[in-house]
C-alpha cells in the first residue's frame, strides 16, 4: 500500500467552498436513486419508500422489471435547465484504488474540492475489489451456492464500515439505509437468479454496477460534508449505450446528451458525483461500459459536457516510456498525442484502454493521468499533437511496449503470388477459431504472409489453416504452414516517427547491437509504430537495448571478468574508480555482473559491489567454472550487452573466444593466446568478428597501454602500405637492458621486473622470447601475414639447463648461477661502446619475421630507453623516410588495465554511447 501522506499543492476545502444550490423542483435532492427517491423532507428509517418488494421482483419478467426499474426515477419533465458545455467542465475520473479506503474517499473529496474549475463531474468507480465481490455474488447464485447470502453481507458490511468511518449524522443515516435497501433488493434478486440457476447478462450487469452506486453516494456525502453542494448521478440514467460485438459498447451520444440536459434540468449541481462504468440500453436495461470500464465512462461524459480537461487518477505518475518494471530507467512523459497512447494501449502499456480516447479526440479534449498518491506529480498529458517540442530524432519515438506469449504463423509457397483471396482465407479461417491477429507481415513477393497471434491460439488457428488449404499443401502450391511459438513483440510508438528518415535504422541497429534476431517486422503506412517480432527469451534485454538508445539514459554494459590476477584486479580497481564518472559524463553504464578466478567465482545479477570484490570472491564464491560463469553472463537478460574480459594467458580460456563471439558475447583481452594460437583458429575467429556485429578488442595483446593494434588498424584501413614493423615489445626484457648497467646482476633485475609486474604469470615466456614471438606473430598476422608461431625464428635467453625447471619459483632459484655469462656479453658490448637489446621485426615485403638479441650503438633510438618502455617503428609506403614511432611504458599493472579499460570503452561508444 502506498502511503497517503502527501502534501497537496491544491487549495485546501475550505478555500473553494461554494454557495449551497436548491435542485430545481426546490428541495435539496440527497439521492436519486435505482428503485427509491430519498429525499431530505422524508422522515428516515422503516417509512422509507423502496420502489420494489422481493415478492414483485420474482413475479415480474426479468427484462421488464429491469427496464421498468431503470425508469422508475427519469421523469418526464420538461427541460428547464439548460446544461452548459465549455470550459466550464473539468472531469475527474477516480479508479478503485483511489476509492479504495474512507481515508482515500476523504483525500478524493478533497483533491475535488482543491480543483476551482466552475463545474466538476467526477465519474467513480467501486471501492477497489467490490466489482470482483459482486461478480463472485452472482457466480454463487447462478452455480445454486448458497454462500452468495453471506457473501453479500460482506459487501454490506464493508460499505457500512467505510461509511461509518467517513460519515456521520444525517447523511450516514441516509446512506446506510440506502445501502440497506439496495442490498435487500440485491438479496431478491439473487435469489431469483439462485432459483433459476442462471443470471441474464443484464441481471448480472444490474448486480455489479451497485459498486460504484455506492461509492458516489459515499464520495458525495462526502463533498457535502464540507458544505459544498453536490449531487450523485447514477450515470444508467443518462449514459446510453449499444452493444457493439465482443465485449464492447458504443455510446448513443445522441440520446445521452439528451438524457444529460433532462437530468442537469432537474439537479443543475456545480458538482456532480456520478458512477463510472454502469450505463444502460436505449430501452432502459441496465448495462455496464463491459471491458471499457470507467475510464470509457469520463471520456465519454467529458465530450458530453465538452470538459476543458479530463484528468485520470490513478497510482502511477503518469505514462513510462517502457514498462518501469522491466526499463529501469523508464522516463514519464510529459506529453502524448492522443495516436501515441492509442498504440501505446494496445501494446499492454497500461496507459489508458484504447477505446477511452476515442470521445475526447474529437473535442480535442485533453486527457491528464495523475498519481492520486503522489500530487507533486505533473502526470502526463494527453492531447492533440503537442506543437514541435524537439524536432531531434531520438524523441521521435515516445515509448516502447512488448506483448509476450505470442506465436507466429507462417504460410509460404509459390502459389500465393497473383492469386486474389489467399489473405482472405488465411484470417477468415484464423477468425473461425476465435483467434485475433496481433502483428500481419506479408513481403511484396507474396510468397509468405505471416501474423502473430496469442500462443494459446495457435494450435487451434495451425489446425484449421492445414484443414483449410488441405489441397493446396497437397498439390504444393502451398509449401508450409508453420508455428514458431515462444515470441514476443517489441513495438516502438511515436508519431514523428512518420515522415522522419533514420528512425527505423536506429533501432534495428540497437537491437543488431544486442545480437537480437528479429523474426518479423511490421509498419503500417501511418508510420506510428515499427512492430518487430522476436524471440520471447531476448525481449527484455530488446526493450533495455532500444529504450537506452533513444532515450538517451545509459548505454548498459554487463561485464564478466575471468582471471582477477595483477592485470584483472586492477582493472576492476579503475573500473570502480571510475564507474560514477562515466555513469554521469558519458552515459555508459558498466556492471561488473562476475568475476572468475581459477578457483572461485563471484556471480551477481545486477552488479558486484567493487569495493568490495576481494571478499566477495573469497567469502561469497562458488567453486570457479568457466561454462557456468558464461552461462550466467549469456543467461542474463537485463542487459543488453554482454562482454567478457579474460585477463588470464590461459590458453584454454582463449579457445572459447569463438564460441562466445557466435553468442553474442563480445569479447575483450589483454591474453595473447588466441591471436598468436594455431592459425586456422585465428582466421575462423577473425572472421567471424568482421561478419557479426559482435566486437573482439585485444589492445593490451602488444605494448600494453600503449595505442600499437589501432595504430596499425589506423595506416591499413586508410590504405598505407606497411613494410616493417620492429621494435622493442617486451616491457620485460625492455626492463631488463635498461638496468642492467653493471650495478646488479642478471638474475636481481630480472627479479625486479617480476616484483614490479611486467613479466608474464612466469618470467621464462619473457626470457625465453615466446612472448615477444607472440607480439611478433600478432602485429604479423594483423598486416596479413599468414604465419605460424613456429615460424618466427626466436633467440631464446633461457639457459639450457633451465627450460625444464617444473616451476617459474624454481626458476628464479636457479637463476643467479648463470649471473657470470650474461655479465660477459654485457661486457662486451660495452666494450665496442654498444648496448644489448632485445628486438623483434615484422618483415612485411618478406612475409618473415624474427626475435633476436641485438647489440646497438649508445646514440640509436633503442638505445635510449629507460624503464619498462616499448618502442615500436612502423616503416610504411607513407612512413618511408622516417618511420612512425609508438614509445612508451609497454608492461605493467595500471597501463595494461588501463589499454583492457580503453577497449571497454571503445566497445561502448560502438554501442552507441557518446563519443
Ligand atoms: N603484466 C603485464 O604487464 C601485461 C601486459 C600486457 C598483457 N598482459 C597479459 O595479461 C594477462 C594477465 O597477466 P597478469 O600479469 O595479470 O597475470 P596474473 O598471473 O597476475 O593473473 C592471471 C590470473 O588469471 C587467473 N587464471 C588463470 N587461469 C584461469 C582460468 N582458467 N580461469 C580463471 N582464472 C584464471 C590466475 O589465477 C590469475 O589470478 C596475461 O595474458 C598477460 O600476457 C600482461
Ligand atoms: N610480459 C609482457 C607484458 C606485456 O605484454 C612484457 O613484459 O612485455
Ligand atoms: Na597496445
Amino acid at each position: 500500500m502506498r502511503s497517503l501522506a502527501v502534501a497537496s499543492p491544491l487549495p485546501p476545502a475550505a478555500a473553494v467552498r461554494r454557495r449551497p444550490r436548491a435542485s430545481a423542483s426546490g428541495r435539496e435532492v440527497i439521492s436519486q436513486c435505482w428503485k427509491c427517491e430519498i429525499n431530505q423532507d422524508q422522515p428516515l428509517g422503516n417509512s422509507l419508500r423502496i420502489g420494489h418488494s422481493q415478492g414483485s421482483l420474482q413475479r415480474h419478467g426479468s427484462r421488464n422489471l429491469l427496464a421498468a426499474a431503470a425508469a422508475i426515477s427519469i421523469e418526464q419533465a420538461e427541460v428547464s435547465t439548460y446544461l452548459p458545455k465549455g470550459d466550464m467542465w473539468s472531469v475527474h475520473k477516480f479508479g478503485g484504488t483511489c476509492m479504495g479506503t474512507p481515508q482515500r474517499i476523504q483525500n478524493v473529496a478533497d483533491i475535488v474540492l482543491g480543483d476551482s474549475s466552475e463545474r466538476k463531474l467526477i465519474i467513480v468507480s467501486a471501492m477497489s475489489k467490490v466489482t470482483d465481490m459482486m461478480f463472485n455474488l452472482v457466480h454463487k447464485a447462478q452455480s445454486r451456492d448458497n454462500s452468495y447470502v453471506t457473501a453479500l453481507d460482506e459487501v454490506f458490511n464493508k460499505h457500512m464500515a467505510a461509511a461509518k468511518e467517513l460519515l456521520d449524522g444525517e447523511d450516514l443515516a441516509r446512506f446506510l439505509a440506502q445501502l440497506h435497501s439496495d442490498i435487500s433488493n440485491l438479496r431478491a434478486m439473487l435469489r431469483a437468479i439462485f432459483i433459476a440457476g442462471h443470471a441474464t447478462e443484464s441481471f448480472s450487469d444490474f448486480v455489479v454496477g451497485h459498486g460504484e452506486l455506492w461509492s458516489a453516494q459515499m464520495l458525495s456525502y462526502a463533498i457535502k460534508k464540507s458544505g459544498v453542494p453536490c449531487s450523485w448521478m447514477d450515470t444508467r440514467e443518462v449514459l446510453v449505450v449499444k452493444p457493439s460485438g465482443s465485449n464492447q459498447v458504443d455510446p448513443d451520444y445522441l440520446e445521452s446528451e439528451k438524457r444529460l440536459q433532462k437530468w442537469f434540468s432537474r439537479q443543475p449541481a456545480e458538482i456532480i458525483i456520478a458512477t463510472g462504468f454502469i450505463a444502460s440500453t436505449a430501452e432502459n436495461i441496465p448495462t455496464t461500459l463491459k471491458r471499457d470500464g470507467s475510464d470509457f465512462s469520463a471520456s465519454i461524459i467529458g465530450s458530453l459536457v465538452r470538459a476543458c480537461q479530463v484528468t485520470i487518477w490513478t497510482d502511477v505518475d503518469g505514462v513510462f516510456s517502457a514498462d518501469p518494471r522491466k526499463v529501469s530507467e523508464a522516463v514519464i512523459l510529459s506529453t502524448l498525442s492522443y495516436q501515441e497512447a492509442w498504440e501505446m494501449s494496445y501494446f499492454g502499456a497500461n496507459v489508458l484502454h484504447p477505446r477511452t480516447i476515442i470521445p475526447v479526440m474529437k473535442d480535442n479534449i485533453p486527457i491528464v493521468i495523475r498519481n492520486m498518491f503522489n500530487l507533486s506529480a505533473p502526470g502526463t498529458t494527453i492531447c492533440k499533437q503537442p506543437a514541435n517540442e524537439n524536432a531531434d530524432l531520438d524523441a521521435c519515438v515516445k515509448s516502447f511496449a512488448t506483448i509476450d506469449k505470442l506465436a507466429l504463423v507462417n504460410v509460404e509457397g509459390t502459389g500465393m503470388a497473383g492469386v486474389p483471396g489467399t489473405a482472405s482465407a488465411i484470417f477468415s479461417a484464423a477468425k473461425d477459431v476465435g483467434a485475433n491477429g496481433i502483428m500481419i507481415s506479408q513481403a511484396s513477393s507474396e510468397h509468405s504472409v505471416c501474423f502473430a497471434v496469442p500462443e494459446k491460439e495457435v494450435a487451434a488457428v495451425s489446425t484449421a489453416l492445414h484443414v483449410r488449404f488441405r489441397e493446396a499443401l497437397a498439390a504444393g502450391r502451398l509449401s508450409k504452414v508453420e508455428v514458431i511459438r515462444g515470441c514476443s513483440i517489441l513495438a516502438a510508438v511515436g508519431l514523428r516517427m512518420a515522415s522522419t528518415p533514420g528512425v527505423s535504422a536506429i533501432l534495428f541497429d540497437a537491437l543488431a547491437k544486442a545480437n537480437i534476431n528479429v523474426r518479423a517486422i511490421a509498419q503500417g503506412c501511418s508510420e506510428y509504430n515499427i512492430t518487430v517480432v522476436l524471440k520471447q527469451e531476448d525481449c527484455v534485454r530488446a526493450l533495455r537495448a532500444v529504450h537506452s538508445r533513444f532515450f538517451l539514459s545509459k548505454t548498459t554494459l554487463a561485464v564478466g571478468i575471468i582471471g582477477p590476477g595483477l592485470i584483472g584486479g586492477t582493472l576492476l580497481d579503475q573500473l570502480k574508480d571510475q564507474a560514477a564518472v562515466l555513469k554521469e559524463n558519458m552515459n555508459i553504464d558498466l556492471r561488473v555482473i562476475g568475476i572468475s578466478g581459477s578457483r572461485t567465482m563471484h556471480l551477481s545479477d545486477i552488479g558486484v559491489d567493487l569495493n568490495q570484490w576481494k571478499d566477495l570472491l573469497r567469502k561469497e564464491a562458488e567453486p570457479a567454472d568457466l561454462d557456468s560463469f558464461v552461462r550466467h553472463l549469456s543467461e542474463n537478460h537485463v542487459f543488453p550487452n554482454k562482454v567478457l574480459v579474460d585477463c588470464t594467458a590461459d590458453t584454454y580460456v582463449a579457445c572459447h573466444y569463438y564460441d562466445w563471439l557466435k553468442k553474442g558475447i563480445h569479447v575483450i583481452t589483454p591474453n595473447k593466446k588466441a591471436n598468436s594460437g594455431p592459425l586456422d583458429r585465428y582466421l575462423k575467429l577473425r572472421t567471424l568478428q568482421r561478419a557479426s556485429y559482435t566486437h573482439y578488442f585485444y589492445e593490451a595483446t602488444v605494448g600494453a597501454g600503449l595505442p600499437i593494434i589501432s595504430t596499425l588498424r589506423g595506416l591499413l584501413e586508410t590504405g598505407d602500405k606497411i613494410l616493417r614493423i620492429e621494435g622493442i615489445f617486451s616491457g620485460t626484457l625492455s626492463y631488463i637492458f635498461n638496468n642492467f648497467e653493471g650495478t646488479r646482476t642478471f638474475s636481481n633485475v630480472v627479479a625486479e621486473a617480476k616484483e614490479a609486474g611486467y613479466t608474464e604469470p612466469d618470467p621464462r615466456d619473457d626470457l625465453s622470447g615466446t612472448d615477444v614471438a607472440r607480439k611478433v606473430i600478432i602485429l604479423a598476422r594483423e598486416s596479413g601475414l599468414r604465419l605460424e608461431l613456429s615460424d618466427i625464428p626466436v633467440k631464446s635467453l633461457l639457459p639450457e639447463a633451465l627450460r625444464s625447471c617444473s616451476s617459474a619459483d624454481e626458476f628464479m632459484q636457479k637463476l643467479p648461477s648463470f649471473d657470470q655469462d650474461w655479465d660477459r656479453q654485457r661486457d662486451e658490448a660495452e666494450a665496442a661502446g654498444e648496448v644489448l637489446r632485445y628486438v623483434g621485426v615484422v618483415d612485411v615485403a618478406n612475409r618473415k619475421g624474427r626475435v633476436e638479441l641485438q647489440r646497438y650503438k649508445r646514440d640509436h633510438p633503442f638505445a635510449q630507453l629507460s624503464g619498462s618502455d616499448n618502442i615500436i617503428a612502423f616503416t610504411t609506403s607513407r612512413y618511408k623516410e622516417q618511420p612512425l614511432i609508438v614509445r612508451g611504458p609497454g608492461a605493467g599493472a595500471e597501463v595494461t588495465a588501463g589499454g583492457v579499460f580503453c577497449d571497454i570503452l571503445r566497445l561502448a561508444s560502438y554501442l552507441g554511447a557518446p563519443s
